[in-house]
């Protein structure tokens, strides 16, 4: 086995944080890319020392319309690796990027659950980060579309999703499958520019890293990494006030003294929970129901969605429908 400075990231990584402990059953979404391709050659050389039992599964959207052959040959390859493959065919073609992605988590956290997989792993890296944060950016997201793709998330009370390569960038997962000669599957798909995201990846993220700075995917992920605390604090903070200032008579009414005396990013995110009933909430329907911190009773907001309002009832703002 070629010892490479990624088996040493991925060891390390693993040894200070508990991602996938000794012996887990770790089942990984596998597309025949250069990512996945490189952090299964990563799992498999590290299997010996953490006694994992490893899995991969691969899911055919049905698109590009050579999406099959993708499929032949991460069969071919788990034969020739003898890993245990599981595949899956969409029951029709899927065409958009959200679409596929559902898809595919719900088909491989279902398959973990019933088989007893404990890690759900994905090959994500830096640079998919770094894409997501800027992609979320321009669409005006706030701080948590912007903390983009998280290290570990519960799927199920089983199963984990984990993502171990979030600090390795595609340069270098590029560079150890060249090295290590590996077979990797070119998804013509990934050059295709219907996908905004590709404009991402092809051209902007590219242009920032000749004009900016050679390292911008990493400085982005960064980003995202402060962010997660960030917003991962804020929200419990939310969570609390949230809980202190709702009636517990009736959980359609918030106390207003209560929001007025926090800060206005709690106020925001607090209300985003008490709000959580109305369909396609945004920015600007919280902003409708921030001003009524400050309104007289009976002030109201105009039709929220879905056949809701919020109006001012003497110390509450309530929500109506
Ligand atoms: N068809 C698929 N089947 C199973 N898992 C997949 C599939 N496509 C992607 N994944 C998983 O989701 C991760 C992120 O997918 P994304 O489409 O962003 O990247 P990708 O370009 O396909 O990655 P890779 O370089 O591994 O091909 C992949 O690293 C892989 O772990």
């Amino acid at each position: 086995m070629v010892w490479t400075p990624l088996h040493a990231y991925l060891h390390t990584l693993l040894r200070q944080h508990p991602y996938l402990p000794p012996r887990s059953r770790l089942l990984l979404g596998f597309s025949g890319g250069q990512d996945s391709l490189c952090l299964l050659q990563l799992l498999r050389d590290l299997q010996p020392k953490w006694h994992w039992d490893l899995a991969i599964a691969h899911c055919d959207h049905r698109w590009p319309p050579d999406s099959h052959l993708n499929a032949q040959h991460v069969a071919q390859l788990a034969q020739t690796w003898q890993i245990t493959l599981h595949s899956f065919l969409a029951p029709k073609r899927l065409k958009g990027e959200a679409e596929g992605r559902t898809w595919r988590y719900q088909v491989m956290s279902d398959l973990a659950q019933q088989q007893g997989y404990t890690h759900l792993v994905t090959a994500h890296t830096a640079s998919d980060r770094a894409e997501t944060l800027l992609y979320n950016l321009v669409r005006g997201s706030g701080m948590d579309g912007l903390q983009a793709l998280l290290w570990q998330r519960k799927l199920t009370d089983i199963v984990t999703l984990v993502r171990p390569l979030l600090a390795t960038t595609r340069a270098q997962t590029q560079t150890f499958c060249q090295e290590l000669n590996l077979p990797i599957w070119n998804d013509s798909m990934n050059q295709d520019y219907h996908y905004r995201r590709n404009r991402l990846r092809l051209d902007v993220l590219p242009y920032l890293r000749e004009h900016f700075n050679p390292q911008v995917d990493r400085a982005i992920a960064q980003t995202a990494e402060l962010l997660q605390a960030d917003v991962e604090y804020l929200e419990k903070q939310a969570q609390k006030l949230f809980i202190a200032a709702l009636n517990p008579e009736n959980v359609r009414q918030i106390d207003r003294q209560k929001l007025a005396e926090a800060p206005l990013s709690l106020q925001r995110r607090t209300l985003r929970l008490f709000l959580n009933p109305i369909p396609g909430l945004n920015y600007t329907k919280i902003e409708q129901v921030l001003q009524l911190l400050y309104g007289n009773h009976r002030d109201r907001t105009e039709s929220l969605g879905g056949g809701w309002s919020a109006e001012v009832f003497h110390r509450w703002i309530q929500l109506i429908q």
